[in-house]
């Protein structure tokens, strides 16, 4: 273990730990002695006699290398364990803290796989950002303990203890400028650290706009249009255009398409800064466009930080970072629409859109349409977003119907 991991040792015994068994979190905390207390999780005990578990934290002081670690990490741990190990995230915070989470997984070994295991973990350690702790249970099966290895090579031991949920979901303490961004500089400086792993940032960095004035107002209206896939955006967009003799734009720019595919096959950190970059680029566009016509904008930052949060984020909607959190706050630095629409359709009617379209796209919207929870949390965050809010729109009727319903909020919100 280095040196730098001293500081997190020594508080280790005030860090909670999180482990998805069973599709629900467990948290649990670790004591360095027992006062009584109660014995460990009583999910503890649905693992086997014999199992011993594992679970690796990523702690790198780099945060690009690491989260670039845990992504192939998974991958890894799925190719290399042998079978049965179920593999499950993991996560330990400081309640509280923003900035204190640790991502990583955790796994089960039967006894007679030790040696393989206890290799693979050896060469984790001594090469990559990880702490690895093993779980042990006493005789009688009641207490499970807890043993990290130290910088001096020996263990130190913990009792697993129960511990109450937070608050919020742990992955809110690391989400502002993590998961999304509120100014230009934080996200470009992300791109221009990883421009030696992925060399297309480069171009990418080439196409940002050397500054940004977010202050100056348009002078036509800028309305965006916002909403899940197959909602209609593209419909109503190309009609919106046409009946307002508007510029149409859309974000992430054309410009930027070629290297879309290759930020999507990114960690969340690396291709959450590539859809804020391509947010200020667009903005840079309807700065221009909105000299001359009214500007119409398929997605825009609702869609990069609902996508972010929801995803960020696991389980019900209630997991979301509460209404009012800084985190739905628009970046000061962005320029702001003066109408942002929400189309929203009943799920049956959009997967039978989808289906007419005939072709399923990111791996994020392929989900949307297996994880149900997945899709309310996506529009949830959506509606938090304030500064500006969005206006939502049924396009449920016929797209006739929704134009004219979008023309009437357009005319009373924008004056046009
Ligand atoms: N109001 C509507 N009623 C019925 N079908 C619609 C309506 N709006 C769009 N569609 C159809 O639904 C599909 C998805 O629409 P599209 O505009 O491509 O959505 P998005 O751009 O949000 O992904 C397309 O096949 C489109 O023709
Ligand atoms: N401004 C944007 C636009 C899309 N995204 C992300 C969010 C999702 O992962 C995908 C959705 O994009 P998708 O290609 O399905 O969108 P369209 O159907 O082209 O409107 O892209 C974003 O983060 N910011």
């Amino acid at each position: 273990m280095a040196r730098s991991l001293k500081p997190l040792v020594q508080r280790w015994s005030s860090r909670v730990f999180s482990v998805e068994l069973d599709g629900a979190p467990l948290y649990f905390a670790v004591r360095e002695k027992l006062r009584g207390g109660p014995a460990s999780p009583a999910a503890f005990s649905k693992l086997q006699q014999e199992d011993r578990c594992y679970s690796l934290l990523v702690c790198s002081g780099d945060r690009i290398r690491g989260d670039r670690f845990h992504w192939e990490l998974r991958d890894k741990l799925l190719r290399d364990l042998p079978p049965g190990s179920d593999v499950t995230s993991m996560s330990s915070f400081l309640p509280e803290e923003k900035g204190s989470l640790l991502k990583g997984y955790f796994f089960k070994s039967r006894a007679g796989d030790s040696p393989q295991v206890e290799e693979l973990l050896g060469d984790l350690e001594q090469r990559d950002p990880v702490l690895v702790c093993s779980y042990s249970r006493s005789e009688d099966g009641q207490q499970w303990t807890q043993s990290l290895r130290s910088a001096e090579k020996n263990l130190l031991r913990f009792y697993v203890v129960p511990s109450e949920a937070p608050e919020h979901h742990p992955s809110v303490l690391n989400m502002i400028n993590s998961d999304v961004f509120y100014s230009l500089d934080e996200a470009s400086e992300v791109l221009r650290k990883c421009d030696d792993i992925i060399p297309e940032t480069r171009s990418v960095l080439r196409m940002l706009p050397s500054r940004v004035d977010a202050r100056s107002k348009p002078d036509f209206p800028v309305i965006v249009v916002e909403g899940l896939d197959a909602t209609g955006k593209t419909t109503l967009t190309e009609s919106l255009r046409d009946a307002l003799g508007a510029a149409l734009l859309r974000s992430p720019p054309q410009c930027l398409s070629t290297w879309r595919a290759r930020f999507d096959r990114e960690p969340p950190l690396i291709r959450r800064a590539f859809y804020a970059a391509g947010n200020y680029i667009t903005a840079e566009q309807i700065c221009q466009a909105a000299t001359r016509s009214p500007v119409i904008v398929d997605r825009f930052w609702h869609s990069t930080a609902a996508y972010a949060i929801a995803t960020a984020v696991t389980g019900p909607v209630g997991n979301l970072p509460h209404e009012g959190s800084e985190v739905y706050c628009w970046p000061s630095d962005l320029l702001q629409p003066s109408l942002v629409v929400l189309l929203t359709l009943d799920p049956e009617e959009r997967k039978r859109r989808l289906r007419s379209r005939g072709l399923m796209k990111t791996d994020e919207e392929q989900e949307l349409d297996h994880n149900k929870l997945f899709r309310l949390r996506v529009e949830e965050a959506y509606r938090r977003i304030i500064g500006p809010a969005c206006i939502t729109v049924d396009a449920s009727p016929s797209a006739d119907l929704v134009l004219q319903q979008a023309l009437l909020l357009i005319r009373a919100k924008c004056h046009l």
